[in-house]
């Protein structure tokens, strides 16, 4: 069986006494589009700091492709890129310059991203902002380049915090037809997101954390299955097993104070 591009062993994060990340086992495969979801403080950003090599475990390991990110993180991090849902860019660069930057730590010659990098640049619809300072882009825009920085070195593995919050709709488009088609050739991603669509049309397997343990785990057809309907959609499923659902009864009662009718 081949390596697992993500291999998570009782990975464990606590802050303090708390416990944000309890125990994570999961394998994503190569060419894998994985969505992980759960609630605020649910532990998304915490697992995928550690995923990445910016957050230590308490206990438990990350191997990207076979490689332990803590023991040998020179190569687990030349698979790996990361774009965090705030990403920090250096404002005084030119998205450009910005792109020339990320393909020179990755060591890569011009003539091996540049078409690349003009080929993103165009499907974000940057091009004719790329020569301008990033501190005169929008939010949107600083994510955009930053997703592009992330692709430019063709990194075998992907970790996207809440990617298309931002994003106006038709970047947000060519942002999930691309990630599809990246998937297609073989480049494993990991996304987390809030937006329940995003997740149930674009990935391949659903990891749901809640109070940092994954509480489900398959594709949408296993998820269904697993919770007893063919007809329910990720929402429905997300909501009962988080069990947001509660809420339900006290938005209920505050509507009826608000409409004056509470007795
Ligand atoms: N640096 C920190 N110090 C102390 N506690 C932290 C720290 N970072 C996160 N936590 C706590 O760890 C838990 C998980 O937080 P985390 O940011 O991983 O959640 P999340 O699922 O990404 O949430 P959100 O959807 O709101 O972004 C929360 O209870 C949070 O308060």
């Amino acid at each position: 069986m081949s390596v697992p591009s993500i291999k998570l062993t009782e990975l464990t994060k606590s802050y303090g006494k708390q416990e944000a990340v309890h125990s994570i086992n999961l394998n994503v495969n190569k060419g894998e589009l994985f969505g992980f979801l759960g609630p605020n403080g649910a532990g998304k950003t915490t697992t995928i700091k550690m995923m990445t090599g910016l957050l230590e475990p308490t206990k438990g390991k990350v191997e990207i492709g076979g490689s332990d990110i803590w023991k040998d993180p020179i190569n687990a991090k030349k698979m790996v890129a990361y774009v965090p849902d705030q990403p920090n860019l250096y404002p005084k660069l030119t998205g450009w310059d910005y792109l020339h930057f990320v393909a020179s730590i990755f060591k890569l010659e011009k003539k091996e991203y540049i078409n690349k990098a003009e080929e993103l640049l165009d499907i974000f619809t940057l091009t004719d902002r790329a020569d301008d300072l990033i501190e005169s882009y929008s939010h949107g825009m600083k994510q955009k380049i930053a997703i592009c920085g992330a692709l430019v070195h063709n990194p075998d593995v992907l970790f996207l915090d809440e990617p298309t919050v931002g994003l106006d709709p038709k970047s947000a488009r060519n942002l999930k037809k691309l990630l599809r088609e990246l998937c297609d050739k073989g480049m494993t991603v990991f996304i987390t997101t809030h937006i329940l669509e995003i997740a149930e049309q674009l990935c391949d397997r659903i990891g749901i954390i809640l109070d940092g343990s994954i509480i489900a785990l398959g594709s949408m057809d296993e998820l269904k299955k697993q919770e007893g309907s063919a007809n329910r959609s990720l929402e429905d499923i997300f909501l009962e097993l988080t069990g947001t659902e509660d809420q339900q009864a006290l938005i209920s009662e505050i509507s009826k104070v608000e409409q004056g009718d509470f007795k």
